[in-house]
């Protein structure tokens, strides 16, 4: 059976002044899956990452050209308010991010301004669904008044996971969520990354290529810009078509 495709590229070309970052990619995205971007520093896989939400629109110097498409929805088009994709798009930042602010209001934020919830009861359900799905509620449920800033780094982490659940998102991007994280907090967060499939399909930057072959079932493999193979990852891992990917998950490269 063919799988469900959610995101789709055609041509994608970036640059930011004169460096053309990415170069000519295309591909297809399984909905309810985990997609890694693998590849050496440099090689274009935040970018490309970041063209997925616009997030590319908030850097001046930046250019995205060619076909972009969630669900069939170009979402480069000029009705799309990026604002509103990203809350179907939700982001995780390779350093945890959260805002200034208690635990509950970090998770409520989103909700709140997109008005998905009608009072404070319902806001109060979305903020705990939020942060059991992000397999955190045990942990923070009796100090949600608390500063975000005051949990450990992979607490952290997981609360910015269920902060960008909480404006209930189709796709999650990741980029590299555990390399500020020690190797307990990096398993608690694979573990969570392979649930958080059954609901949202999953795009994960990493530098790791333990981590992809651990959490990933789609690997791309990017270098110097162009997307080099993109395929299973058990594929990927053990019978790379392209000499580069081979020399890359060996070790001769990166
Ligand atoms: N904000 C930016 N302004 C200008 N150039 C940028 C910016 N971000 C990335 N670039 C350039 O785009 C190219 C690709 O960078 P990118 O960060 O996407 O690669 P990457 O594969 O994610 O690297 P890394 O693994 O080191 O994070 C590089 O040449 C980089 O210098």
């Amino acid at each position: 059976m063919s799988k469900e495709i959610k995101i789709e590229a055609k041509g994608i070309d970036v640059f930011y002044g004169d460096n053309h970052a990415i170069k000519d990619v295309s591909v297809e995205i399984e909905n309810k899956a985990v997609t890694a971007f693998i590849g050496p520093s440099g090689c274009g896989k935040s970018t490309f990452l970041r063209c997925i939400n616009r997030m590319n629109d908030t850097i001046d110097i930046c250019r995205v050209t060619g076909d972009l498409r969630l669900e069939g929805e170009d979402i480069y088009a000029s009705s799309v308010d990026p604002v509103q994709l990203r809350a179907r798009v939700g982001m995780v930042f390779q350093k945890p991010n959260p805002f200034p602010k208690s635990i509950y209001d970090n998770v409520a934020y989103g909700p709140s301004i997109h008005g998905l919830a009608k009072n404070k009861a319902e806001l109060d359900e979305i903020v705990e669904q939020s942060l059991r799905r992000a397999a955190i509620w045990d942990e923070v449920k009796d100090r949600l008044d608390q500063p975000g800033t005051s949990l450990s780094g992979g607490q952290q982490q997981r609360l910015c996971i269920g902060r960008a659940i909480a404006t209930a998102p189709e796709v999650l991007l990741m980029d590299e969520p555990c390399s500020a994280l020690d190797p307990i907090a990096t398993a608690q967060v694979e573990e969570l990354i392979d649930e958080l499939r059954q609901t949202y399909t999953v795009v994960i930057v990493t530098h790791s290529m333990q981590q992809a072959a651990r959490v990933s079932q789609k690997t791309a493999f990017f270098h110097l810009g162009n997307l080099v193979e993109y395929g299973e990852t058990d594929k990927i891992f053990t019978n790379p078509e392209d000499s580069r990917t081979e020399s890359y998950i060996t070790g001769r490269i990166g």
